[in-house]
């Protein structure tokens, strides 16, 4: 459904290029639900304007459907459906209007478009709000309305940047469940992106990590973390001089990163929670007494960490996905 090679796109601001998108090579399969996953700045939404022909790549070549991004505009757009950040439906609009006047822009004909309209007020649960003007929806229910204005035309592909973003869990977790609920009724296939880690891992079958604009993991979220994170084992002593003994012999379990901090030691592994057992028993032996012990699964946060040495929960990442450089650079 989707297959890229070598997208690239560049920006330049105040004679300086920015490197949003560098080489990117990704392929998406019809039906599949595809979370694009990094921190700010890391080009998720670029590549959504590239393939959505909003923008078009400085370099490489992006097929959506079959059609060149570039060259078959009209074409790639009949297929798709785009709910970008910024999006809204006019304000003092009826919801259900704003979603007939979508489908007539999309030469929908009236009766087929009310049609859709009403289809779609239904399986977004927008029923009770979609005759009254849109200012007086709440920010949840505005996302579900623009949710169905990108899939007034029944598009093969939906790209949805960031659907949650500034709602509260619990309608970010009622706009996850309608997503899944419409991709069940219709194989819609599904890209979006996301910086929330627990949304890419409840929602996507295969999370695309991205940082500075270029693809670093590429999996299920269930292999990435069995991949690229081990379990995180605490474990509790009575004093420093204890947790530093149990360090120095956990040091030589295999594949195994331990840390220590006052009276507590950390140890990130695969499989830990089987390993809890003998490592007491082995520290018992050696006399050391552990008095707490905790196993945490990895998160996506960790897999992220593993691969770049940041988190991405790290507020203040910023624009630390891009690395820019000077036009003269660049020609060099
Ligand atoms: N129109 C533009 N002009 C100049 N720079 C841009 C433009 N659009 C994006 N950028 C820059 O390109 C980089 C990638 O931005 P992009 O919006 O694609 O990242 P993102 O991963 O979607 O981030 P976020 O999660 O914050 O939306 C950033 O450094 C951004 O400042």
């Amino acid at each position: 459904m989707i297959q890229t090679s070598g997208l690239t796109r560049h920006f330049t601001v105040k004679k300086q290029t920015v490197k949003a998108v560098r080489g990117l090579d990704l392929q998406v399969e019809e039906g599949e639900l595809v979370a694009l996953l990094g921190p700010n700045g890391a080009g998720k939404s670029t590549t959504l304007r590239m393939l959505t022909t909003l923008i078009p790549p400085t370099s490489g070549t992006a097929a959506v459907a079959g059609y060149d991004v570039v060259v078959q505009q009209r074409e790639v757009r009949r297929v798709i459906g785009y709910i970008g950040q910024g999006n809204g439906a006019a304000h003092s609009q009826r919801g259900r209007d704003e979603l007939v006047s979508q489908g007539r822009a999309y030469g929908m004909s009236v009766r087929e478009s009310r049609a859709r309209a009403a289809e779609l007020i239904a399986s977004l649960d927008l029923a009770a709000v979609a005759d009254r003007p849109v200012s007086s929806l709440s920010g949840g229910q505005k996302r579900r309305l623009d949710i169905a204005m990108g899939l007034i035309h029944a598009p093969r592909l939906l790209f949805l940047d960031e659907p949650s973003t500034g709602l509260d869990p619990q309608n970010r977790a009622n706009l996850q469940e309608h997503i899944l609920k419409l991709r069940a009724e219709h194989g819609t296939t599904i890209v979006l992106t996301t910086h929330y880690l627990d949304e890419a891992d409840a929602m996507a079958e295969r999370v695309i990590v991205i940082d500075h604009g270029t693809v670093i993991a590429d999996d299920t979220p269930a292999r990435l973390k069995a991949e690229h994170a081990g379990d995180l084992i605490t474990l509790g002593f009575a004093s420093a001089s204890d947790a530093a003994r149990a360090a120095a012999r956990l040091d030589a379990l295999a594949g195994a990163a331990v840390t220590a901090a006052g009276a507590t030691v950390e140890v990130r592994v695969a499989g830990g929670s089987r390993l809890v057992p003998g490592i007491i028993r082995d520290l018992d032996a050696a006399g050391i007494a552990v008095e707490s012990t905790a196993v945490n699964r990895p998160t996506l946060d960790d897999v992220f960490l593993n691969l770049t040495g940041r988190s991405l929960r790290e507020g203040a990442v910023g624009n630390s996905g891009t690395d820019t450089v000077t036009a003269e650079e660049v020609a060099a």
